[in-house]
């Protein structure tokens, strides 16, 4: 797992048994803006709140720190400048380089609005006129600044060291929907800054009191945190972690990760110190409540992440366990939020039963990410695939395209073809390493490292490293194997062209992917990409719809045809939901006037009814087909 500097910090911060448990907002000096309380009492009164921290002043750069301009501190999630910053902290001497890395935060260049001359800075136009869909009751309007929402100086503060300079879309539209308390499932693309518009909304309600005043006794050992985020790999899970810190960086709250694979003892010890924030895989979180060290009723947000996977038949059985089945509040006494860049209806449909009276948002054409990403698809039979990628690999080697700043991610089928091209491309001369689910947690670490660095910059990946993972420098995602299923094929394209960046995605594929064709076609022609004549073809003899849900590319949300939207409200074809549509131009319209323009009137949603199979090995999924813990025959389907 890659070292953040925040997981430095957090060594430091928890040194020490810590005698008893007191949350951020109860703690003597606690950096909580009192005012902020009211913005609960009162889930609408933005009006006369915003522009109170408004300073566009902020947004220029305020000081040059010694590491130069805007190299201090990169973006998020192990970017190049965080690392960097890494490599400082090493150098520091142990005992004061707490105080260091603090100091050094203060010092920290803020980007100039437009981020010109930083190529980390995440590029806003490419975001500009972003569709924007959002449906429910009384949906709170959407911000231009960070500023406009009160999300407290501390919380503010850290945004800004992030250089999160302005919000992007999915941010603007979520944040104030969530802090103003209400349940949200939104569908953003890939890469588009999802963490962030669940993450703020979370860390400002703990500080801001509404955590029921949680104090832990001195022997305690049950955790009771106040938000969890749940997410379906381990490296996810980390990956938020590691951003959960960062944004909570000095604010007191306390962020903890769980998952499987890691000795759970270690784990245990880091909850008894306290947890405001639980960051967790479902398998390890319903382990650590059924040995009673974790309890779930003083929790008051809820993420998912990753949410129409995590309530795919692989993890629903366990979801429902974690949330109906053990202590955690019910709809309505807590806060629920759903995040993906794609949202099948009939997981929406199940994801209902966890919100109460909640908002849908749909910000982008969900899941083409754009047009950043530009998309090829390649006629190439299985036989060929190892030379095809070779020349592949090979053109990008000589364009000089290879190396640290140019990372290949190449996504197959099974973890025994993840192995088996790893090989063969290392003994190619093409340094290269492999991600599946049957490394142990510590050689998926250190490929991940290893990968990120740059030391290989060539990735053979199940989809264990499909959904989430933001690794900079991702220049181009081979699709060695196609995918069953078009949404993993959105998720696996996604590692590229993140935060308003460019990317590359070619696919290889042959007779064997076209129950897939006619969805890829659809989905290409969406994000504005080139569709080869004789893929039109294979997706003209393809037997299986886009929408059909089942084997063939299962897209449900995508059987509106016309829709320029890939995620949809369910609920607006089949109840009287109070509705509005907005663009990035925050044109609203009357809810009583409101037509969908994109609902063809035809489609009734249809009732999830995929049975529970109780062998735990085995489950049927949405995405149409079987997968097993540990099968190799079967594809990998990215679980933990
Ligand atoms: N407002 C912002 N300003 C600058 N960078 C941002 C901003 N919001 C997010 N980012 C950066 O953009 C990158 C992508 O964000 P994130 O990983 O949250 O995307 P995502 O929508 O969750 O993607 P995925 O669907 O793949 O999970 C991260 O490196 C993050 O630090």
């Amino acid at each position: 797992m890659a070292m953040y500097w925040s997981d430095r910090m957090g060594d430091e911060v928890q040194r020490g048994p810590r005698a008893s448990y007191v949350p951020p907002h109860l703690r003597p000096n606690s950096p909580v803006d009192e005012s902020r309380h009211r913005f609960h009492d009162d889930p609408y009164a933005f009006d006369s709140r915003f522009g109170r921290y408004s300073n566009s002043r902020q947004l220029g750069r305020v000081s040059v720190g010694p590491m130069g301009r805007g190299r201090g501190l990169g973006r998020g999630r192990g970017g190049r400048g965080w690392s960097q910053y890494h490599g400082f902290n090493r150098s520091v001497p142990e005992t004061n380089s707490f105080d260091a890395v603090v100091e050094k935060f203060g010092e920290v260049e803020v980007l100039d609005e437009d981020g010109a001359d930083n190529e980390d800075a995440i590029n806003f136009n490419a975001y500009e006129d972003i569709p924007v869909e959002s449906s429910g009751e009384n949906v709170p309007p959407p911000v231009d600044t960070f500023e406009e929402i009160d999300l407290g100086k501390a919380l503010n503060d850290n945004i800004k060291k992030c250089k999160y300079v302005k919000p992007t879309p999915v941010q603007r539209h979520a944040i104030p929907i969530a802090v103003a308390g209400r349940d949200l499932m939104a569908c953003a693309q890939t890469g588009s800054g999802k963490t962030a518009a669940f993450c703020f909304p979370i860390i400002c309600g703990i500080l801001s009191g509404e955590s029921n005043g949680m104090v832990m006794p001195r022997d305690a050992r049950v955790a009771c945190p106040t938000g969890l985020i749940l997410s379906p790999t381990r490296e996810l899970s980390c990956q938020i972690h590691g951003e959960v810190k960062k944004f909570a960086y000095q604010t007191g709250l306390k962020a903890v990760v769980v998952y499987g694979g890691a000795p759970i003892v270690q784990q245990f010890r880091n909850i008894e110190k306290g947890v405001d924030i639980l960051v967790a895989t479902p398998g390890r979180l319903v382990d650590m409540i059924e040995r009673d060290r974790v309890s779930l009723k003083k929790i008051k947000y809820l993420a998912l992440d990753e949410a129409d996977r995590m309530l795919d038949m692989g993890f629903e059985h366990q979801i429902r366990k974690i949330v109906q089945q053990m202590d955690m509040p019910p709809p309505g006494s807590r806060q629920t939020m759903l995040f993906s860049a794609t949202f099948p209806d009939e997981i929406q449909k199940l994801a209902s039963d966890f919100l109460s009276n909640y908002i849908f948002l749909s910000v982008g054409r969900v899941g083409s990410s754009t047009d950043l990403i530009s998309q090829k698809v390649e006629h190439v039979e299985d036989m060929d695939k190892r030379n095809r990628l070779m020349d592949l690999l090979q053109s990008q080697r000589a364009s000089g395209k290879n190396g640290k700043h140019s990372l290949t991610l190449v996504f197959v089928e099974t973890k025994r073809g993840a192995d088996s091209l790893e090989s063969w491309l290392a003994s190619n001369g093409f340094p290269a390493t492999a991600i599946h689910g049957d490394k142990v947690q510590l050689e998926r670490e250190r490929a991940l490292r290893s990968f990120k660095s740059g030391a290989t910059p060539i990735m053979v990946a199940t989809d264990v490293a499909s959904r989430g993972l933001d690794i900079p420098h991702v220049s181009l995602v081979i699709n060695f194997d196609m995918p069953r299923a078009i949404d993993d094929y959105v998720h696996r394209i996604g590692r590229t062209g993140r935060a308003g960046k460019h990317g590359e995605a070619t696919a290889f594929f042959n007779d064997s992917n076209l129950p897939i064709a006619r969805a890829l076609v659809t989905l290409m022609q969406e994000a504005k990409q080139e569709v080869p004549a004789w893929l039109k073809e294979c997706a003209g003899k393809s037997s299986h719809s886009p929408g059909d849900g089942g084997g063939g590319g299962g897209r449900s949300n995508r059987h509106r045809g016309g829709s320029k939207f890939g995620g949809y409200d369910y609920r607006s074809d089949a109840a009287n939901v109070g509705h509005s549509i907005s663009s990035s131009h925050h044109h609203y319209v009357d809810p009583r006037s409101y037509v969908n323009p994109y609902s063809t009137g035809s489609y009734v949603a249809v009732p999830y009814s995929a049975p529970y199979v109780a062998d735990p090995g085995f489950y049927p999924n949405h995405y149409g087909y079987a997968a097993t813990c540990s099968g190799e025959s079967v594809p990998e389907n990215g679980w933990d």
